[in-house]
Parts: C-alpha cells; sequence; structure tokens
C-alpha cells in the first residue's frame, strides 16, 4: 500500500526545523480568544458554504458534488503580476476574480448547455474547448491554461475509467471516512499530489485534494455519504491566502530577508524552502488555533468539537482575506505559479 506523508505530521516537522518563518502561540491564542463568539455562529458552520456562496451550487446531488470535483480539480492558481492586470469573468451582470472568477467560468458554461462538470466531456476536452470555457473578460487569460487542459483529460479519464465518471462513485467507496476519501483521491489523481522534499524528508500538504473532500462535506451538507466521521483529521488548505491573513493576524511571522523577497515579487518554485516553510507552517499554525479554541469552548463546558474544525476555521479565514483585501495590501503573498494551489 502507497505510503502518503500526513500534511499535519508534516507541518509539525517544518515549522519545528523552518527558519525564515515562524509560528507565535501567542498570537495563534489572540486569534482563537478573537474567534471565541464568531465560532459558535451559524455563518462559521457548514451551512455557510452554501448560504453565503452564491456561485456554489445549491443542490446536494451527484450533479452538485461533480461540479465540486471538476471546480477543485482546477482550483490552483488565479493571482496576477499586476494587481490591476488579472483574470475576470462576468456573470449575471456581476464581475468575478481570482477562484471565483473559475466558478463563474464553470457556471457560465453550464448556462450555455456545455457538460462542463461531465467526465466524459472534459476528459477529451481539447485546448481551444479549454480557452473558450474558461474565457477571460479583460485581454489577461487565466494563468496556466496548458496545464488545466491537460489535469482537465486525466482527471476526467481517470473518472471514466475508475468511478463510472461520477466522483459520488468515490465518496462512496470512501465509506464516510475523510482520511479513505483522501487516500483514493492521491491514489488515483496523479494531479493531486502536492508534496515536497524539506530537510531530505518527503513531506505533504494535498491542498486540493483536501479542499476536495472538504467541499464533498460541504457540498452534501455532512449528510448521507457526505458525513465524514473524522472531517476533523483534515488540516486547513495551504494556499497563498491563509499564510497572507496569518500574518496580518500576527500569528505567523516572517524574517526580515523574507518578507523583503516577498515584497519585492519574487517567484518561488514549487518545492522552495521558502514556499515549504510558508505552506508548513501555515498548517501548524491553524492546528494551534483550533486546539485553543476548542479549550476555550472546553473551559465554558462547550464540546464544540464537532462545530470547529480546520476545516471550518479554513474556510472563514480565506473569506475573511477576501474581505479584507485592502487592509490586507502591505501583507505579500508568496508567488508560485503550480498546479498545487
Ligand atoms: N485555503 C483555502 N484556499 C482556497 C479556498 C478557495 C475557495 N473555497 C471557498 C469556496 C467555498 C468555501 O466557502 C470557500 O470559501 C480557494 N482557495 C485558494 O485560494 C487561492 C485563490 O485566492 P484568490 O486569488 O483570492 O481568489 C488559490 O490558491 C485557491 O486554490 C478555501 O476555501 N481555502
Amino acid at each position: 500500500m502507497e505510503v502518503f506523508p500526513s500534511p499535519l505530521e508534516s507541518a509539525r516537522f517544518i515549522a519545528g526545523h523552518s527558519r525564515d518563518v515562524s509560528v507565535d502561540e501567542e498570537g495563534a491564542r489572540r486569534v482563537a480568544e478573537s474567534l471565541f463568539d464568531r465560532a459558535s455562529a451559524a455563518e462559521f458552520g457548514l451551512a455557510g458554504w452554501k448560504s453565503l456562496h452564491e456561485l456554489n451550487p445549491r443542490a446536494a446531488s451527484a450533479e452538485a458534488v461533480d461540479w465540486v470535483f471538476l471546480v477543485d480539480t482546477l482550483n490552483f492558481s488565479f493571482w496576477s503580476e499586476q494587481e490591476e492586470q488579472k483574470y475576470l469573468v462576468k456573470y449575471k451582470s456581476k464581475t468575478y476574480s481570482g477562484y471565483w472568477s473559475l466558478c463563474a467560468a464553470v457556471n457560465r458554461a453550464l448556462d450555455e448547455g456545455i457538460p462542463i462538470t461531465s467526465a466524459s466531456y472534459f476528459a477529451t476536452m481539447t485546448l481551444d474547448q479549454v480557452r473558450h470555457v474558461f474565457r477571460s473578460d479583460t485581454e489577461v487569460p487565466i494563468p496556466l491554461i496548458e496545464e488545466r487542459h491537460r489535469v482537465l483529460n486525466e482527471s476526467g479519464t481517470v473518472l471514466l475509467e475508475k468511478f463510472g465518471g461520477s466522483f459520488l462513485t468515490c465518496v462512496k467507496m470512501s465509506e464516510k471516512s475523510a482520511q479513505k476519501l483522501l487516500r483514493l483521491v492521491l491514489e488515483n489523481f496523479p494531479s493531486y499530489r502536492d508534496e515536497a522534499l524539506f530537510e531530505k524528508k518527503r513531506v505533504s500538504f494535498y491542498k486540493r485534494a483536501q479542499i476536495l473532500v472538504a467541499d464533498t462535506w460541504s457540498v452534501l451538507e455532512g449528510k448521507g455519504h457526505g458525513s465524514f466521521d473524522d472531517i476533523s483529521s483534515l488540516t486547513i488548505f495551504a494556499d497563498y491566502r491563509i499564510p497572507q491573513v496569518l500574518v496580518h493576524l500576527k500569528a505567523m511571522k516572517y524574517s526580515e530577508e523574507l518578507m523583503k523577497k516577498l515584497r519585492e515579487g519574487t517567484i518561488f518554485q514549487s518545492g522552495d524552502r521558502e514556499e515549504v516553510e510558508i505552506r508548513g507552517c501555515s498548517i501548524w499554525c491553524c492546528a494551534l488555533i483550533c486546539k485553543h479554541l476548542l479549550e476555550l469552548y472546553q473551559k465554558k463546558g462547550q464540546d464544540m468539537r464537532e462545530k470547529i474544525n480546520a476545516v471550518l476555521l479554513d474556510y472563514h479565514l480565506w473569506d475573511y482575506a477576501r474581505d479584507h483585501r485592502e487592509e490586507m495590501k502591505d501583507i505579500p503573498f508568496h508567488r508560485v505559479r503550480c498546479i498545487y494551489y
């Protein structure tokens, strides 16, 4: 049986050997305290995935699960070199940027009668068809269009050959275990294997694989085939926004030399030491915030393990980063062009 390193153990190891990034335990505690009241609010919970985001599916159907699979297969690299020159998609008289531009393009295609979420379609899509579906409403195209074409064909082919073209089939095989679904995704879909070498050790982040499991849990509303009893075993999803918000909230710190490189807009490569430290420390920092949050509730005699986990903390912090873009503009995000996040 193939061994997949645990993202949480990887994060612990990276945080323990990191040079340019540090987790601030006091800062993490303060973030937990600031979230304390909000964590028991409805928006923080699972229902927020649909109620807060108009582009997410309303249904909990097999088609909705396929929508999640397609989107998370392409859920990477939306940042633009120049902030003012970026990929944008207009949908139902609203203009979307970043991750939401991907969702808007998918929904636009579905409205045009293009079965973009069907494996039988995206398994054999041509590059021109991908260019058409994800066309931009500015002169800036979606980044990594050739890579998106490749992962679409690859993932669609596997979904057809091994799971009858339906990601729900894969979910059913996981028998309500998030870790089993994570393993099935990693074993079968190579583009999801988000790993690196750090201090000669194989470490993992599995950002798209873990968010795929989390979004599947969310779209199925934690019920039926999506009632994962081990959903709390997932970590946050190490993208390029969570580190930014953790530094903004002073739960994580960068060295002067790293801050300088980030401010200059240095483009890092997947697996660079600084990139691995940023991603691993982000995961570790959020694990500490979760721990402190649960302890705060325990002191109040409330067992919130069903309501607080890294997934819901991640969604909250990611949405916070979106809503506080202006306030966070002095904190640079790290730039890597890759298919992992
Ligand atoms: N850690 C984490 N990373 C996330 C997401 C999402 C979308 N999930 C939302 C959908 C339903 C839920 O309610 C979530 O709110 C996208 N990303 C990553 O962000 C980056 C894009 O950023 P920007 O350029 O600002 O749009 C890119 O790496 C993308 O992969 C998340 O949830 N967590």
